[in-house]
């Protein structure tokens, strides 16, 4: 079992909180296109052979693509790998590009799940915020996607923005739950150097976020996706009938995976490997039919970190069967360092699995942090 990352690389406007890989220019997709299905043939080898479960088209903007150049990448994708039962394959849509005639042409493709990039429902933050959309434009996208029988949605919600009172968040939860969407990410906004919203804090046009209103926006954001039924399934993740989301919940338990394009990183199970990150020099390399990647080793104390760092933050927990079989020697480290945790109340034991308490979901970094096998253990 693996997956397949496709990072599409354009974005038509940049977000003042954005530190993603993206250009505004245009002007050279089809050459990146050409470039990305290049780089599918190159790496044909990566995933030695396992059945491909999920596509990711993540970006940047992937709903800048046409159903064609969309349907060029998964044939291609199909023509070198065993990718003939797709579970997911999910379409990254920002709402200005979902109209009626975009939506139908995306039922011609393997697309089976959009994530729609909404952020608020209000136009004064989404103007704050330089999103190229307005709050109609994400409704519109949503009751279309859905009419059209795209009822396998996700919605990504930002919140702890200066903007952001404790009415309007309550109203942007509001929206969602009225709109039977099965699964939402939320992610607290954080300020990225080199972005133009760093740059506003320190000019002090802007003011810097704020902790503790955010931890609270948090804490009434799973609270209230709780009570209408949804599973609060990882740190910044929502599901409900059990509409996880299949290619991210397989990177957190560790299942191979190849990006594809610019920024794009891989795992082939044992070592990660991360594209270049600008496009110009992407499309050069693979001219040549080389690919621009450079390896990181992970040796066996970064792999129990990352699991430490992943695990944790889902409802699954960290699994001390998993740390006693694959990371013996660690064992009794990690143990030893749980236990200001207990204390705290900020981690409990289920069935062998440690889980964050939700006082604990507020501190997952920290927690995880104070976990972490130091070089030289
Ligand atoms: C990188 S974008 C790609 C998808 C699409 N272009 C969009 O804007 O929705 C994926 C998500 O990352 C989140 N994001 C990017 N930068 C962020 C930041 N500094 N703080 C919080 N969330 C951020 C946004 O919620 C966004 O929906
Ligand atoms: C912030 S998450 C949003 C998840 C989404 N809302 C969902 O549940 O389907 C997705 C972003 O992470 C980044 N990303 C994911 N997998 C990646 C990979 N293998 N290489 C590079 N970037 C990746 C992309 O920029 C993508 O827009
Ligand atoms: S948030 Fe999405 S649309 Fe905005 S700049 Fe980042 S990738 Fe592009």
């Amino acid at each position: 079992m693996a997956g397949i990352y496709i990072h599409i690389p354009f974005c038509k406007q940049a977000c003042h909180y954005c530190d993603f890989h993206f250009s505004t220019s245009l002007k050279y997709k089809d050459d990146m296109l050409k470039a990305i299905n290049r780089e599918i043939l190159l790496q044909k080898n990566f995933l030695q052979n396992e059945k491909i479960e999920t596509i990711y088209f993540g970006g940047g903007t992937p709903s800048l693509l046409t159903s064609d150049e969309i349907n060029k990448i998964t044939e291609q994708i199909q023509r070198y790998y065993i990718a003939d039962e797709l579970v997911e394959v999910t379409l990254e849509t920002n709402p200005d590009d979902l109209s009626s005639q975009k939506i139908a042409a995306l039922k011609h493709t393997p697309v089976n799940r959009f994530s729609i990039g909404i952020q608020s429902f209000f136009n004064e933050d989404l103007k704050w915020m330089n999103r190229a959309h307005q709050a109609k434009e994400a409704e519109f996208a949503i009751k279309a996607s859905q009419d059209a029988g795209f009822e396998n949605l996700t919605v990504d919600l930002i919140y702890g923005y200066p903007l952001l009172t404790k009415e309007k968040w309550d109203l942007n939860i509001n929206q969602v739950l009225a709109m039977d969407i099965p699964h939402v990410s939320c992610y607290s906004m954080t300020v990225e150097p080199k972005t133009a919203l760093a740059s506003f804090i320190k000019k002090g046009i802007d003011k810097n976020m704020d902790d503790t209103k955010s931890a609270e926006q948090f804490l009434h954001l799973s609270a209230k996706l709780q009570e209408n039924g949804f599973e609060h399934y990882e740190i910044s993740n929502f599901a409900k009938g059990n509409k996880y989301s299949v290619h991210n919940t397989n990177y957190w338990r560790g299942v191979k995976y190849l990006g594809i394009g610019p920024s794009a990183h891989s795992f082939d199970g044992k070592d990660r490997q991360w594209n270049i990150a600008n496009n110009a020099l992407y499309m050069q390399s693979l001219g040549k039919d080389n690919i621009p990647a450079e390896k990181e080793f992970l040796s066996p104390k970064d792999r129990v970190n990352e699991y430490i760092m992943t695990a944790l933050r889902t409802m699954w927990g960290l699994d001390l069967n998993k740390i006693n079989s694959d990371f013996p020697v660690f064992k009794a480290e990690i143990s030893k360092n749980m236990n200001q945790f207990f204390e705290k109340d900020w981690i409990e034991e289920k069935d062998n699995h440690i889980i964050l308490t939700t006082k604990g979901k507020l501190y997952a970094d920290h927690i995880a942090a104070e976990l972490f096998i130091e070089d030289g253990f």
